[in-house]
Order: C-alpha cells, then sequence, then structure tokens
C-alpha cells in the first residue's frame, strides 16, 4: 500500500530535533555540599558563642566577621544552586534535515555604538560571517543598528556588500569556519599552491584585504569623499548636521532580498542587508542597546518579519556555520519546541590567552554555572549569541496555541519599493514612536538597566517560556575579550551594577519570579545579581584580617581547639573543589589561579564601586548610563596581553584601591614577621594567629603581580606613581590607627 505524502511527513516529524543529558553524580555532589553547609553552620556557631564581651578588644572586629561569614555562607548555599540540576543539551541536525518541515526565516541583529571603540572593519566582519550562515538566503536577513550614526560605518557596509557577492558562494563552496573573514584569513594557508581552490583563496584573499584598505583609507581622511558619496543615494542623509547625539532616524535597504536580481557571484540570490540608525535627539532618552534591539524589532518586522531572531554585538563574529540549523532544532522540535523563548550560546572569545589572564572565559563557567541554570528552564539571556523566538521577545505571553505557528509567520509578501519600505521603518526608528506604548516595559528589551539582557531574559521566563543553554563543541560565536585589567574591571562595574540594580527593582526573582519559575533557578539568578554586595564580606576580610593581625589580635579559633575543624575544612575543601572542578573541564592551574585573583580585584573594586553606584541611583542621584567596552587597543597594550603580564598603567581609582589592599596585607604580614624575630609574639599567641598569618599569606600571593607592578616594573604596564603613593600612605594610615 502506498502512504499519501502526508502520513509521511506525519511520522517523520515525530523525530526529536533535541536531547537532553542530565549531569551524572548528583548524590555525590549533594553529599559533599552537606557537608560543607554542615561546617558553615558551626563557623556561624562558633562566631555567635565567642563573642567578645563589652569593652572587650576586638568586640567589634568580631561582630564583623560574624555579618561577613554570615554573607559568605548565604551566598555559597545559593552558588549551589547552579549545580544541582546540570543539564547538557543536543540538538540532531540529521533529524532536522530528514524533517519536511519549512524552515522559517530568520533575522540576524547586529549592534554598534561607536566607529571609534568598534572599527567599522570589525563589524564587516560580524556581518559577512552572519550574512553567510547556512540558512536558505531569502529566508535570511542581516540588520546592522549604528548607535554611532556614522557614514564611515555606512559605506564599509556598503562595501561589505559588494565583497558578500564573493564571500557568500566561497564560504558554501569550501564550507569555510570560521566565517569571518579576518578571523579565517589570519590562518596561513600555502597560499602559493597552485590547485584551482588556492587560487581562488587566494583570489578572495586580495579582494578582502583590497576592501580593508579601502575602508582603512576613507576612515584616515575622517570622513567619505564626494565622489565615493555620488555613488550611492544613502549617504544623501548625512549632512553636516547629523552627529552621533542628534540625527533623524536613517534607515536603508542595501540589498532586498526580494530582487531576483540581487544575487551572488555564482548566481544565487543574496539575503537582504539593512542599515539603522534610529532617530537620536539630545532631549531624548536612547536606552542605549536596549532601544537599539527594540528599534530594530520594529523595523525589521516591516522589512521581513522573521519568527526567529538571531542577536549579535558587533565583535560577535559566526564561527560555526550551522549554527541556525542548529538553533532550529530547538525551536521546531515537534514536542517542547514551542516551549522555548530564546536559545543561548555561551560568549567565547578569541583573544583569550593560555592562561586567561583577566579570566575572561572560564571553562566552569561555561560548562557548568550557566548550563546549571539552564537546567531549570531558566537559562541567562546574556545579550549576545541568542537566538530568540519573535513573539517572545515582542512581549507575548507563553501558550500551548503557540505550536505549529510557524508557517504563518514567514516574510510579508509585500509589493512595497525599497523607498516605500524604508519611509515606513523611519517612523519605527523615530524617537517620538515609544512615548505611550509599552515598548521598554512589556514590549522588547526592558529599559532602565545596563544589563538589559538578564533583565529582558527573566521577565520573559516569568511570562512563561523556557530557554535554553546551548554550548556546542564547535563554537558558534566568537568576541572580543576586554584586553585590559581596566576594561575588564569597568565592564564587571557595569554588569554587577545593573544586576544588582535587578535584585532591588520590582523584577527580584524572588518576587518577581515566585511561582513563575522554579526555585532554583530563582536563586541561580540571584549568585549573578548579588555579584554588587557579594562584595562586602571580602572586603571586610581583606581589610580586618591585615588590621588585626597588625594588632595581634586573633579572630579564629587557636589551631588546636575543635573550632578550628570546620573554618579549616570549609575553607579547603571549597577551594579544592573549585580547583579539581576547573581542571576537569580544561583549565590550567595558572588560569585557575589567574581566575582567583581576578575575583579578589572584582569583588573589591568593581563590585563595591557598583554597589555603591547602584545605592546612589536608588536614591534617585544619578541615572544609568553604558560605557561601552573599546574592542581595539595599541600594540604596547596588546602585547603585554599577548605575554600575560597585568596592565596597570592608568590612574583609575580601582587601582588605588587594588594596591591599598595588597599593601596593608604586606605591612602586617612583614610586622608579624618583624615581632616573631624580636621575640615579641609567643608561641601561645602565634597558634591563634595562624589562621589570619595564612589568609593574609594567600592574600599577598595572590597579589604578586601587584607588588611587581608598583616596586619592579618600569614599563608602560607598572602601577603609576601616584597610585603607588596613595597605596602606601593609605595602606601605612590604617596600620596606624590606634584600636582601644
Ligand atoms: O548605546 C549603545 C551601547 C552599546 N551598544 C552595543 O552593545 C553591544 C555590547 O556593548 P559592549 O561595550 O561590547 O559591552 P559588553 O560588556 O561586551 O557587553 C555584554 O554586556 C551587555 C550588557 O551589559 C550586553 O548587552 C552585551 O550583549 C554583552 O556582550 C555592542 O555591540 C555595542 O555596540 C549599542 O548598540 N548602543
Ligand atoms: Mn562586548
Amino acid at each position: 500500500m502506498r502512504r499519501t505524502p502526508q502520513a509521511v511527513e506525519g511520522e517523520k516529524r515525530k523525530l526529536p530535533l533535541f536531547k537532553t543529558e542530565e549531569a551524572k553524580g548528583k548524590v555525590a555532589f549533594s553529599l559533599f555540599s552537606s557537608s560543607i553547609l554542615v561546617g558553615i553552620c558551626l563557623i556561624w556557631a562558633y562566631r555567635l558563642s565567642n563573642l567578645p564581651t563589652a569593652g572587650d578588644r576586638g568586640r567589634w572586629l568580631w561582630i564583623g566577621m560574624f555579618f561577613a561569614e554570615l554573607g559568605f555562607g548565604f551566598y555559597w548555599i545559593l552558588t549551589q544552586a547552579l549545580r544541582w540540576n546540570l543539564v547538557r543539551y543536543y540538538p540532531l541536525k540529521f533529524n532536522l534535515s530528514q524533517s519536511s518541515c519549512k524552515l522559517p526565516g530568520v533575522d540576524i541583529f547586529v549592534c554598534t555604538a561607536d566607529p571609534t571603540m568598534e572599527p567599522p572593519t570589525l563589524v564587516i566582519n560580524t556581518i559577512l560571517s552572519a550574512m553567510s550562515l547556512n540558512h536558505p538566503t531569502e529566508k535570511l536577513s542581516v540588520y546592522l543598528s549604528d548607535d554611532g550614526g556614522s557614514q564611515l560605518t555606512f559605506y564599509a557596509l556598503l562595501e561589505a556588500s559588494r565583497f558578500s557577492k564573493l564571500w557568500i558562494p566561497f564560504c558554501k563552496k569550501f564550507n569555510v569556519e570560521p566565517r569571518s573573514p579576518d578571523a579565517y584569513f589570519i590562518h596561513n594557508f600555502d597560499l602559493h599552491e597552485h590547485t584551482a581552490d588556492a587560487q581562488q583563496r587566494l583570489f578572495i584573499k586580495e579582494q578582502y584585504e583590497g576592501m580593508i584598505k579601502r575602508i582603512e583609507a576613507v576612515i584616515n581622511k575622517g570622513g567619505v569623499p564626494e565622489e565615493l558619496m555620488n555613488q550611492h543615494k544613502g549617504f544623501s542623509e548625512w549632512d553636516s548636521n547629523v552627529t552621533k547625539q542628534n540625527h533623524q532616524p536613517i534607515v536603508q535597504i542595501i540589498i532586498d532580498g526580494r530582487d531576483t536580481n540581487a544575487v551572488d557571484s555564482d548566481g544565487c540570490r543574496l539575503p537582504t542587508l539593512v542599515y539603522m540608525a534610529r532617530e537620536k535627539r539630545p532631549d531624548c532618552l536612547h536606552h542605549f542597546k536596549a532601544g537599539a534591539m527594540n528599534a530594530l524589532i520594529r523595523v525589521s518586522s516591516e522589512i521581513s518579519n522573521s519568527a526567529i531572531i538571531l542577536n549579535l554585538d558587533c565583535d560577535m563574529y559566526a564561527n560555526n556555520a550551522d549554527s541556525i540549523k542548529e538553533a532550529l532544532c530547538f525551536f521546531m522540535d515537534e514536542e517542547r519546541g514551542h516551549q522555548l523563548a530564546f536559545v543561548q550560546h555561551p560568549q567565547k572569545f578569541n583573544n583569550i590567552t593560555k592562561n586567561d589572564l583577566y579570566g575572561n572565559s572560564s571553562p566552569v563557567l561555561h560548562k557548568v554555572e550557566l548550563p546549571g541554570i539552564g537546567g531549570y528552564g531558566s537559562a541567562l539571556y546574556c545579550g549576545t549569541g541568542c537566538f530568540h523566538r519573535r513573539k517572545s521577545l515582542c512581549g507575548t505571553k507563553y501558550s500551548e496555541e503557540h505550536k505549529r505557528l510557524w508557517n504563518s509567520e514567514t516574510r510579508k509578501d509585500d509589493n512595497r519599493t525599497v523607498h516605500e519600505l524604508e519611509e515606513a521603518s523611519k517612523v519605527l526608528a523615530s524617537c517620538g514612536f515609544e512615548k505611550g506604548t509599552q515598548w521598554g516595559k512589556e514590549m522588547g528589551l526592558i529599559y532602565g538597566c545596563p544589563v538589559e539582557d538578564v533583565v529582558t531574559g527573566l521577565a520573559i521566563q516569568c511570562r512563561g517560556w523556557k530557554s535554553v543553554y546551548y554550548n556546542p563543541d564547535n563554537t558558534a560565536f566568537i568576541g572580543v575579550a576586554p584586553p585590559t585589567l581596566d576594561m575588564a574591571l569597568v565592564q564587571f562595574t557595569r554588569w554587577s551594577d545593573g544586576l544588582f540594580q535587578i535584585f532591588l527593582s520590582k523584577y527580584c526573582p524572588f518576587i518577581y519570579g515566585y511561582n513563575k519559575i522554579k526555585l532554583g533557578a530563582q536563586m541561580g539568578y540571584c549568585v549573578y545579581l548579588l555579584w554588587a554586595p557579594s562584595s562586602l564580606p571580602l572586603l571586610y576580610y581583606a581589610i580586618a584580617l591585615p588590621f588585626s593581625l597588625f594588632r595581634g589580635i586573633p579572630l579564629f579559633p587557636d589551631i588546636r581547639s575543635r573550632w578550628f575543624i570546620p573554618f579549616a575544612y570549609v575553607f579547603v575543601s571549597k577551594n579544592i573543589y573549585s580547583l579539581a572542578e576547573a581542571l576537569i573541564f580544561g583549565s590550567t592551574f595558572k588560569a585557575w589561579w589567574n581566575l582567583q585573583r581576578m575575583w579578589v580585584h572584582r569583588r573589591t573594586t568593581s563590585f563595591f564601586f557598583a554597589f555603591i553606584d547602584c545605592i546612589v541611583r536608588q536614591l534617585g542621584l544619578s541615572q544609568t548610563t553604558f560605557t561601552v567596552t573599546a574592542k581595539v587597543v595599541t600594540d604596547d597594550v596588546s602585547k603585554m596581553y599577548q605575554q600575560e603580564i597585568m596592565d596597570f598603567g592608568s590612574t583609575s581609582i580601582m587601582f588605588t584601591v587594588i594596591s591599598t589592599l595588597a599593601m596593608l596585607n604586606l605591612f602586617s604580614l612583614i610586622g608579624v614577621v618583624v615581632k616573631v624575630f624580636m621575640g615579641g609574639l609567643e608561641c601561645k599567641d602565634m597558634e591563634k594567629l595562624v589562621s589570619q598569618v595564612v589568609l593574609c599569606g594567600l592574600m599577598v600571593t595572590v597579589n604578586g603581580p601587584v607588588y611587581e607592578a608598583l616596586f619592579v616594573r618600569k614599563d608602560k604596564g607598572s602601577m603609576p606613581g601616584s597610585v603607588m603613593f596613595k597605596s602606601i600612605v593609605l595602606a601605612s594610615l590604617a596600620c596606624l590607627i590606634p584600636l582601644n
């Protein structure tokens, strides 16, 4: 009997398109983690039962220790939620290729904000990589949002649109990866080979380099020359009044995907390519990246309106050519796909050195902590490398009805001309459009928070949607990590500030998420949202321990007391666990050590400043800002980074804090050594101070590079003299303050 095509289709569509795997070892882990919990409770009990009596030296120090350890303890409990429910997802690409379902359209959004910090040549590499992803080109549209409103970026995009006619067929023919020309040509191919393939590669490389030269020449001139301007009508938007902060909405459809004449060098259709610079006016809040994303959502709904949106930062190029296919496996799965709002990829970087000097890319974060919260169906939205369902991003609540709605959601059959589409889009990208609407509140990305991504993801999940964190072996998107300490700390300040702001707002996961997302997910969110206040216990330890050690005041139990055991157990086992976990997931020992140092620096500077900023803002004294991370640095700085030498070469106040803490710990350690040698400390007293000596010693060891930068190095990355001076004065003062 012959089966009808429908029956065959029905059968095939039942194949699952992704699978889930739970991590093993849950029982062992919960036993271990309970034992630490017991230790923590014992520590709290010790603090309460041994409180020095009123008038005793160090009573206040002791009370502070109790609160610090309460903070450490509760925070540690939260972090356990990230490890209870580790789930990994695997798309089944083969099953998708077997399925006869129609693929939905995909709109890719790329955001850029500044042509100097984010050079147009970098931006177009991301654009080209996005345009060449494996997906039917008539269902692919790429949008660039340029918050810099720069004709240089527009010019570069025009050049890229021309080059894409060569690049896309080249990628598909040779299955090129990474799909960013810059990242691809960095590999040293044997370009002198004489095969036809090698010849073609060489030809494309030359074309690429020629394009980059032309763009750089225009950038060096500081503007697009008249004769080039005449080549495209779009340049007429840039009259003399256009500045970054003040200009009309600009929308230019550079490639119209509907146009059957828009073809590449092989005669295949090109994806749609759109440039957008939303309107900016000095008296109109633009809400940074969130505002740009929302304008993109609206403009793209007018032009292509694809059901799936991929959002990328301008430095995140596509590495894995099949990432769209893989994401569609999740969304199109018959059984569970309709519940998913987004699929988040990890943020990986192409400039991570062997031992990850600034702890930018920890394997434990990507392989344990983020999938850990994903295990509750509540993966964090991290702002880039994320595939969204347009519906959920626009504010729709989850409902069972979203099943099988793909086909009705593809591109509008639109007969309007390019000009008409552009004019209609400009209205959507204007300042006034959002007034009195739900954009920024219930629709699109949420405004008012520098980490618009996390809060938006949370809101989506609280509307009933689920999300997936997917970390493929073949990394999907690769960006640029901040290559200086200062930049890394500034980035963490913005994050921890924004995250804590979410905690204090109506979006606090314990309240907003109550009964909507799982408790584990609420806790998991708070691990991040409480970064800023998590600075306080560590800062207290970093000051109170050397402070009291210098004065011979013991703050921990005698090493021969039984109370010493829980302290030692918690401290040692927690750190051994963290080291073992890091090594198992592919870190080096040195990378783990560097990360520990970075946590000390982040907590004592970024998180602490963010904590203060956030409180100040809650009092209504300041406004949200967004400091864009520069993606290019000078050669000196880059060389230092490549050699894994820390860069302290700026007078940032953060460096003063870092070096003051380092000096304080060093002074008190030296103080103790001197006392021991002078016979001023008896063995009995020493036994009480051992824990403090060890902890201060560790702090000094962790800070090794800080002392080097203060006293040994003479290069550009050494600590400026003024910072050294301030830190020595401050640390000495702290040592000299009398304590009754
Ligand atoms: O007014 C603005 C500011 C920034 N951006 C873009 O936002 C992206 C992220 O900015 P970046 O300076 O690179 O910040 P990062 O700290 O690297 O960004 C991380 O953290 C942000 C939230 O703090 C998220 O939005 C990002 O996706 C995430 O990669 C870049 O493409 C910018 O061009 C804009 O479009 N408009
Ligand atoms: Mn970035």
